[in-house]
């Protein structure tokens, strides 16, 4: 018998849980910076029961160190959630699972933040409409792109004023993202200290110019146009490249092995590589012959975006 007057028995019967399941992304593509993003089929995954106190089981090596009770960071933003709404999150009983690399561009954080929303809102009974869940997500990043695409799926452009967040699903845009991953760490936070403060009139107009250009050329299927955006970024590729010094080479290989545009994947280190829809196995394949060192992962975009459901598990914390 445990605290809570389990057998080892009780403990693994199969029982009702919530699970959460959601999408890594990548952010930016390049100009879009804070606001374009894409879903990606690499998943954080979450089941919980309430129980009488909190309980992390932690089932993916990458997530090893983190804490395994109520402060591990998904817990606490469930907390902070329930505590927007005057609610008090209960005890939990969980497991995590995650296939997205930890600071490495693919929005691991913003992951996790969705996974804690979906739970406040589950156990608080907070009835959060899509509008809402953004909304809170994009506060706790502290931009809209990641949030967005983890939340709702696709290609995604998503903008802040103010409080408002307003998100807009492109289902029309199609692509084979091939993300090149190395063995190094690099955290947001530090990636973003390196950007300037301001950035002068013109430059900007010519930034947001190729924002939108990019946004044009991969709607119209002008794919060599869109690489040519991709590359073209003054927002923060510039700024960020003294920290990803493999870029360059990457770039240079991916492009030779048939990708039509290469942009850093959010905040860095990964390296976004794209292709014509139907192309990603052969481009991978072409990559992995020629770039070492690093993880070639040849991916499809999420159309989906995070999924709750109830289902039976048989739980063994
Ligand atoms: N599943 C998780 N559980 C707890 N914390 C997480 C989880 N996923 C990410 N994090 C936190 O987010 C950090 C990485 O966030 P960040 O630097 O924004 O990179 P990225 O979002 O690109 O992976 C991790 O070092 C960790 O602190
Ligand atoms: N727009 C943000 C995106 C950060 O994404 P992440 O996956 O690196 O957390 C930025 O460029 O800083």
């Amino acid at each position: 018998m445990n605290e809570v007057g389990e057998s080892q028995a009780d403990r693994m019967m199969p029982r009702q849980v919530f699970a959460v399941k959601v999408p890594a992304s990548s952010a930016n593509l390049g100009p879009g910076f804070d606001s374009l993003a894409v879903a990606l089929n690499l998943y954080l995954e979450l089941e919980a029961f309430r129980s009488d106190q909190w309980e992390v089981e932690l089932l993916s090596p990458s997530l090893m160190d983190f804490p395994r009770d109520e402060k591990n960071y998904i817990c606490q933003v469930a907390f902070q959630t329930a505590s927007l709404y005057k609610q008090k999150m209960p005890p939990l009983r969980m497991t995590v699972k995650s296939e997205i690399p930890l600071a490495r561009g693919l929005g691991s954080s913003a992951a996790a933040i969705v996974a804690g929303v979906e739970l406040a809102n589950e156990f608080c009974g907070l009835q959060l409409s899509e509008r809402e869940k953004l909304a809170i997500v994009t506060e706790f990043e502290g931009h809209p792109d990641n949030a967005g695409a983890s939340l709702f799926g696709g290609v995604v452009v998503g903008s802040q004023i103010g409080t408002e967040v307003d998100l807009t699903v492109l289902d029309q845009i199609q692509f084979d993202p091939i993300l090149v991953v190395p063995q190094e760490e690099l955290l947001t936070e530090i990636s973003r200290d390196v950007l300037p403060q301001d950035v002068k009139f013109s430059r900007s107009v010519q930034a947001s110019a190729v924002a939108n250009q990019l946004l044009a050329s991969l709607m119209v299927q002008n794919w060599k146009l869109a690489g040519k955006m991709m590359a073209a970024d003054l927002f923060h590729q510039p700024y960020r490249k003294e920290l990803v010094p493999f870029f360059d080479d990457v770039r240079e290989k991916a492009i030779q092995s048939g990708a039509f545009g290469v942009a850093l994947s959010g905040a860095g280190p990964s390296i976004l590589c794209l292709t014509e829809p139907g192309n990603g196995d052969e481009v991978a394949e072409k990559m992995k012959q020629c770039i070492n060192g690093m993880e070639i992962m040849n991916l499809t975009i999420d159309w989906t975006g995070c999924r709750t459901s109830m289902k039976k598990s048989g739980f063994a914390l």
